[in-house]
């Protein structure tokens, strides 16, 4: 199937809007989550957003240093969400990151995300991650395939009681998701 350019939904936030958290327990974006990565993210132009993060003692690997994995994490959410200009629900299927240069505590680490194509139920997408803002160092690159799922994926795998607490919940009854933060 041929890769289209992605093309930004009607009703995606505009650009500068801040993304909500989707999930208040998500490790990525959840301000429930004691440790998490409480990533925030805003609405960039096109098929695309920005997002930030501190990295804290909680992220570590080695001493002072990010570990790899929660920097990974921070790709799939910022990635992930990016997927909310699309308006469609897709979960990841495979992601790759690159780790350029090391990024210590007390980094603020800069995220750009964009949807680079879309095939059918697969979505590909790539970031890019700055120290300190972002005319920052680039410290690393990922790249990313989701694709696009039933919100059936999440009621039949997931914990439908949670589920029905969260405020897509209506939507989900429609089966359909709702993006609005
Ligand atoms: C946690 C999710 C939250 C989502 C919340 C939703 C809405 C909230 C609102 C806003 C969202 C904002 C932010 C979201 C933030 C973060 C998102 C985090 C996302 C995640 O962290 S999510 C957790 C990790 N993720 C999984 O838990 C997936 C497990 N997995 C599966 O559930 C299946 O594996 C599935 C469904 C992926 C596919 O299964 P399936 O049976 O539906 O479809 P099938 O296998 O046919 O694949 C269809 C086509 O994709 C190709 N394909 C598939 N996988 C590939 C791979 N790895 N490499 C290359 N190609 C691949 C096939 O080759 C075929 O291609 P083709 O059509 O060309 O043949």
């Amino acid at each position: 199937m041929e890769t289209e350019p992605p093309v930004r939904h009607p009703d995606a936030p505009a650009p500068g809007t801040k993304l909500g958290q989707h999930y208040s327990r998500c490790f990525g974006c959840g301000d429930e989550q004691p440790g998490g990565l409480r990533l925030s993210a805003t609405a960039g132009e096109g098929v695309s957003l920005v997002a930030e993060f501190e990295v804290t003692e909680a992220h570590e690997g080695a001493p002072g240093l990010a570990h790899g994995g929660l920097l990974a994490c921070a790709f799939d959410e910022a990635l992930g969400g990016a997927n909310a200009m699309l308006r469609l629900p897709a979960v990841t299927g495979h992601l790759q990151t690159d780790f350029r240069r090391p990024v210590p505590v007390g980094t603020r680490l800069h995220i750009t995300a964009q949807v680079d194509g879309v095939a059918g139920r697969k979505i590909y997408s790539s970031a890019a991650g700055r120290l300190n803002g972002p005319d920052g160092q680039l410290a690393l690159h990922a790249r990313a395939l989701f694709v696009i799922v039933d919100v059936s994926h999440f009621t039949t795998h997931g914990n439908r009681e949670q589920i029905a607490k969260l405020s897509w919940d209506q939507a989900a009854r429609d089966e359909q998701l709702d993006f609005n933060p």
